[in-house]
């Protein structure tokens, strides 16, 4: 009797994006694979079988452009069904995509073709971008296809066979320190984080995951990988609805999301606003944020309306996606301060290091994050010298030739094996001579009963030296009788100069198109210049 062939033929197909995240289309092509509610009352389901068919038309129209293998395609588009197949397409075609917003202003957009030198600029076919550079090409499309309106000049493609190692797509990080930095993860490093990920069985085949980042951010890449990789559904929620909390809740109800991903200020003004209506989604029974730490009051809000939800903390950086999932205990007991960023995915490993070099194995001493993967990026587009500075020797065994991420994050590693995050190398910043950790103000102004959120930075005077300020959100109902108690509060547990000289209260934190704190406008606010 024929022994049967291990593995099955599928699983010895090399690791590109879109044999990994097509395959379950064999198993259950009439599964919904996008089901998308743009308007009320109208909800589109696109199966896995249409996905793939969306897919292959596609990919024979990029064919027939002879564009050559590792070409870049600028894919200026929000999370569609569309937009998902296209993006697939282009794995298929052996291209690498650039993900970008549509609102991406037009200097930024400039800079980034100027960077990647794009053969193609592809936007949905009601996209609103016009002038795009003479020299690359343009087209549009929608669920019908791809009509090309400016072809891509003819380049003689040298014959390239595309390769897992191979750039599968560039994203460019805001960078919070100058030029933005063209991240370029290849085939391999993708298909190894889904598959890290997916260890975790957060999905199921019968999920529906809301995905609420823009396209932009590899927060999308996940959710797209998890909802496909698990034989589950993406539903895509417009970054310009998710700041609506009524429109973000219809939403998730006519689509009927069992799980919703986002940064932590997307459940800001839901909370505040509509915490009825968010009790009530009574199908809602997965939390996944990533990006920056969730202020403690509102993940314990959030838990209160959703009792029975499992939530999950993923941290990590664009460099590797992400690195580490851990379940939030619901309910979070009363005295955790910090959460768990729990250990690396199968297959990848968390290493401290302390600023001498050396690998730190004590548990609640801070060092900083190295990440151990097989899902690192390729290296920064064009900048060899940050690639270096990111890319390091590996610690343990620097002739090993192998490298690891160095993320610039601090953390300790609790009693219980899991990692808790410490801020940033760059946040411990000096005020007047002392090194504060604004994370520590943070954490002690959230822990205040009317806060909910909180941000410290140093706030340079206009005199000269530094002062160090805070800006917070109440909880709704609450006023401060007066800013001093929030003052008092802070110098019962803190030293002198780690009080903030001067505490803002504001209505809401402002955001940078990724929902994170945006530190840049808030020192605009207080009227310094960064
Ligand atoms: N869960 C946390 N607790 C605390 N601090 C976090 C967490 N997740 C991040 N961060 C911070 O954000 C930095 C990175 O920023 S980033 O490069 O823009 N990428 C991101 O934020 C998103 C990141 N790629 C990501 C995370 C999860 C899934 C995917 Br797919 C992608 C990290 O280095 C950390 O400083």
């Amino acid at each position: 009797m024929s022994q049967q062939p291990h593995p099955s033929a599928a699983d010895l197909r090399p690791d590109f994006l879109h044999s990994f995240l097509l395959d379950p289309a064999r198993h259950s092509p009439d599964a919904p694979a996008v089901v998308e509610s743009p308007e009320a009352g109208r909800t589109t389901v696109t199966s896995y079988a249409e996905l793939r068919s969306h897919t292959d038309a596609l990919a024979g129209a990029l064919g027939a452009l002879e564009l050559e293998p590792g070409s870049r395609v600028i894919l200026e588009a929000d999370t569609s069904a569309p937009a998902l197949a296209m993006l697939l397409a282009c794995s298929q075609a052996g291209l690498t995509f650039v993900p970008v917003s549509p609102q991406t202003p037009q200097q930024r957009l400039e800079t980034l073709i100027d960077t990647v030198r794009p053969a193609l600029h592809l936007q949905a076919a009601n996209g609103n971008r016009t002038d795009v550079p003479e020299a690359v090409g343009t087209g549009r499309f929608d669920r019908d296809g791809l009509t090309v309106e400016r072809a891509p000049a003819h380049r003689p493609p040298r014959r390239r066979t595309p390769c897992p190692t191979d750039p599968a797509y560039i994203i460019f990080t805001s960078g919070t320190t100058g030029r933005p930095k063209g991240v370029v993860m290849s085939h391999r490093a993708v298909v190894a984080f889904y598959r890290g990920m997916l260890a975790h069985r957060i999905a199921g085949p019968d999920d529906r995951i809301a995905s609420t980042s823009p396209l932009q951010f590899d927060f999308s890449l996940l959710n797209i990988g998890l909802a496909l990789g698990s034989g589950a559904a993406v539903v895509p929620v417009s970054p310009q609805l998710v700041r609506w909390p009524r429109h973000l809740l219809r939403i998730l109800r006519e689509t009927g999301a069992t799980q919703v991903n986002g940064v932590p200020s997307i459940w800001r003004q839901v909370l505040r606003h509509e915490p009825k209506r968010l009790a009530a989604l009574t199908g809602l029974r997965g939390v996944l944020f990533c990006g920056e730490e969730f202020p403690l009051p509102e993940l314990r809000r959030l838990q209160e309306l959703l009792p029975t939800a499992r939530i999950v903390n993923c941290y990590g950086a664009t460099e590797s996606m992400a690195c580490s999932f851990e379940d939030v205990p619901n309910p979070l007991p009363e005295e955790v301060e910090r959460l768990s960023l729990g250990t690396a995915h199968p297959g990848a490993e968390i290493l401290l290091v302390d600023p001498d070099g050396r690998v730190v194995d004590e548990p609640d001493v801070v060092g900083e994050i190295h990440l151990r993967s097989p899902a690192l990026f390729s290296g920064y587009w064009g900048d060899p010298e940050a690639t270096r500075a990111t890319l390091v020797p590996d610690p343990l065994c620097p002739e090993s030739g192998q490298y690891v991420l160095r993320s610039g994050d601090l953390a300790l590693r609790g009693t219980d094996g899991g990692y808790r995050f410490a801020g940033r190398v760059d946040s411990q910043v000096q005020i007047n001579g002392n090194r504060v950790e604004l994370g520590e103000v943070e954490r002690r102004l959230t822990a205040h009963p009317g806060v909910t959120a909180a941000t410290a930075l140093p706030l340079p005077l206009p005199g000269g030296g530094t002062q160090l300020a805070a800006f917070v959100t109440l909880a709704t109902g609450h006023c401060l009788d007066d800013p001093g108690d929030l003052w008092t509060f802070c110098a019962e547990t803190l030293p002198p100069y780690m009080v903030p000289q001067e505490i803002r209260v504001l209505d809401r934190l402002p955001t940078t198109a990724h929902g994170k704190v945006d530190r840049t406008a808030l020192l605009a606010e207080a009227g310094a210049r960064a």
